[in-house]
């Protein structure tokens, strides 16, 4: 007793000066990286146990965002402050994805070329730990997780502004694989251009969502200016970097990687513009808790076709949290609908009311089931 007071006696006169604050610092940095090596050798621990079970062979096995959310979860709710909690969880996720990536690195695909929101999704998703491969379109993103050539993909779902993204939906729609999980991102969109750039660009170029989000913006200040949608944000900035005539629209890290500087900040039409990505995988995620479930459901078009699909999820008291309906590719005036219910596929409740619901559809596939997001969105920029 007598040597801790002794201790925090000298801790307390420590506290009175900025190098003796520094050394009570440099002792706890000792403590934190002494306990991130401790949790980084069960991390190898956790990889032998896995590696020893043969339905553990693939990289889908080693990242369990059913896990993962629970662990933020947790650290939310143990946290004592005065970091805030969403501070604390994003410091955690980095620290489980270096944890993974010393388990067993993992490939995720993403839209391309470096520069894109969807890599900030991706990180956010997975952390840094993550090895990033970029493909030229999302069609592209699918099909690279579908052949195996990267663990998982990461992709644009729905924006705030925009509505649901036609190419994911019908890309979904068209695959086997599944959603594993999701990340909002605020897109905060910058007009970019050339250093030796003039006022007036020949034509402003991105991704036709981009451009999309910042419609009344671009009529209000380059009325007349041609606009071109081309296949992401970073491919925009290329152009713009290769051309001082061509102005760019994306976050502000594409401008960094492009040398471009930026124009005009925060174009976006709407504030809180914000878009929901989907991590996709090939192997259903095991409950966390607190999930959700997105259903692909197709009717013919007949009246009451939609009611009769409701009826059963609201009978079984499940909240619908989302309902996206597209046009059937293959049948005119079929649709097909995108429902997001709360729960998930293997709580009894939710796999009582599917099988209800399965003689009212032609079709009912789930697209997956997987942890409701447990960190609030970080700004896209
Ligand atoms: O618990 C596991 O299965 C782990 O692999 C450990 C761990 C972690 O660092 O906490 C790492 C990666 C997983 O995605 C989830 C959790």
């Amino acid at each position: 007793m007598g040597g801790t007071n002794a201790k925090s006696a000298a801790d307390a006169a420590l506290l009175e000066s900025l190098d003796g604050v520094r050394v009570l610092i440099d002792s706890i940095d000792r403590q934190i990286l002494d306990l991130l090596s401790q949790r980084a050798r069960l991390a190898e621990q956790v990889a032998l146990i896995k590696e020893r079970d043969p339905a553990h062979q693939s990289g889908q096995s080693f990242y369990r965002p059913e896990r993962e959310a629970q662990v933020l979860s947790r650290i939310r709710e143990l946290n004592p402050g005065p970091l805030d909690d969403d501070t604390v969880a994003w410091l955690f996720r980095e620290i489980m994805s270096a944890c993974l990536a010393h388990e067993r690195p993992l490939a995720i695909a993403t839209l391309g070329p470096s520069g894109t929101f969807s890599e900030l999704a991706a990180t956010a998703a997975f952390g840094h730990g993550g090895r990033l491969q970029f493909e030229p379109g999302i069609p592209e993103v699918f099909r690279a997780v579908a052949a195996g050539s990267v663990d998982y993909g990461v992709v644009p779902l729905e924006n705030s502004t925009e509505g649901s993204v036609s190419v994911t939906l019908d890309s979904l729609a068209g695959s086997d694989l599944l959603l594993c999980g999701e990340v909002a991102l605020r897109i905060d969109q910058q007009l970019m251009a050339h250093p030796d750039a003039g006022n007036t660009p020949r034509v402003i170029v991105s991704h036709a969502q981009s451009l999309a989000q910042c419609r009344e913006w671009l009529d209000a200040h380059f009325p007349g200016i041609e606009r071109m949608a081309v296949s992401s944000n970073s491919a925009a900035a290329q152009q713009a970097s290769a051309d001082p005539e061509v102005f760019a629209i994306g976050p502000t890290f594409a401008a960094e990687r492009h040398g471009l500087v930026v124009r005009a900040s925060n174009i976006q039409d709407n504030v809180q513009n914000t878009t929901r990505f989907a991590v996709l995988g090939r192997e259903p995620v095991a409950p966390s808790g607190n999930d959700k479930t997105a259903l692909l459901l197709s009717v013919t078009n007949e009246p009451g076709a939609l009611t009769r699909l409701l009826l059963p999820l609201s009978e079984a008291g499940i909240d619908v949290l989302r309902i996206e309906s597209r046009p059937a590719r293959d049948r005119v005036w079929d649709y097909v609908f995108f429902i997001d219910i709360a729960g998930h596929r293997d709580e009894p409740a939710v796999a009582v009311a599917l099988e209800q619901l399965r003689p009212h559809c032609g079709q009912l596939r789930v697209l997956g089931s997987y942890p409701v997001p447990v960190i609030s969105q970080p700004g896209g920029d």
